[in-house]
């Protein structure tokens, strides 16, 4: 199945061996809740060098998918492995640490009054709110050079609840960065940000999907035109399933959106970005 550029649900064929060189590793995984299939025969890999993109409409199962992935959900049948450790046999803190994720449900958590250096400091520590915690001068530097990487450096002092939505989205994945995680999944980390934001947002996971040092990257958003240039594969998703999967300009089709999203669609690319509209 890797080798084809794309494979559709019906691909999914037996269980597979886990692959010890994945950082995401799904083998027909299923999520039932109340009697109702979130998602249904999961099967997916993402391996260190790759940037995914997860798309699909409201309620596909995308943060589900996410969940999973960074541990925080125990699978109701199939097999979860992540950072080759398998989810439900393994120690969830220290997975953590290992993860960088960004969530709406995690944002709203941070304190509105907490500094901006603290906001990226503490991840450290796996907290939100500084306490007195003593930090080591080289995490102080960290969370410096990341701010500064994602162009919030300036704001370092202000307290995070005066940021504009687009200045907290930067700030919320500095944070996820803290730790050095082997893998950064991004959950709509563009929503809600007007056209100037979106582009700087893009502009920079670009950057981050183009830093070979940079980790295993996996974001989750609704539009093509947020998929930023240097991604490299695409999962859709639709009602709990997978519709296509494989490499990014095979799988981002009008054919294969039109699929996921219900609606015929148009898809365009151009200048590595990507542009969707009805048929
Ligand atoms: N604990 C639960 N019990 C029952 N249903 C749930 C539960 N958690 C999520 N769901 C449902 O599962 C479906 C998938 O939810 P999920 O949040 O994964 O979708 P999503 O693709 O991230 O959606 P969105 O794009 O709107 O954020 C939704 O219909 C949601 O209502």
């Amino acid at each position: 199945m890797r080798d084809d550029p794309v494979s559709v649900a019906a691909d999914a064929g037996p269980p597979q061996a886990s692959d010890p060189d994945a950082v995401i590793d799904l083998n027909r995984v299923g999520v039932l809740r109340s009697g109702t299939a979130l998602l249904h025969d999961v099967t997916w890999r993402v391996r260190p060098d790759e940037r995914w993109v997860v798309l699909g409409p409201n309620g596909a199962g995308k943060t589900t998918l996410l969940n999973l992935a960074s541990g925080r959900l125990h699978p109701t049948t199939g097999v979860v492995h992540a950072l080759g450790e398998r989810i439900g046999r393994t120690d969830l803190a220290e997975l953590r640490t290992r993860i960088g994720l960004t969530t709406a449900a995690l944002a709203e958590r941070i304190p509105a009054d907490e500094r901006v250096r603290d906001v990226v400091l503490t991840a450290a520590w796996s907290v939100v709110g500084r306490w007195r915690e003593q930090y080591d001068e080289i995490d102080e530097a960290r969370a410096q050079g990341l701010l500064a990487q994602l162009g919030v450096v300036s704001l370092a002092d202000r307290r995070y609840g005066t940021l504009s939505e687009g200045e907290r989205k930067r700030t919320q994945i500095a944070r996820a960065l803290m730790t050095d995680p082997e893998l950064l999944l991004l959950d709509e980390p563009a929503a809600g940000l007007d056209l100037g934001g979106r582009e700087d947002l893009v502009a920079r996971l670009a950057g981050l999907a183009q830093d070979s040092d940079a980790p295993a990257l996996v974001l989750v958003t609704h539009h093509v035109e947020e998929i930023p240039p240097g991604f490299t594969h695409a999962l859709l998703l639709r009602e709990g399933g997978i519709v296509a999967q494989g490499v990014l300009a095979e799988t981002v089709t009008g054919e294969y959106l039109s699929k996921t999203f219900g609606v015929p669609l148009v898809v365009d690319r151009a200048g590595g970005r990507f542009t969707a509209r009805a048929a």
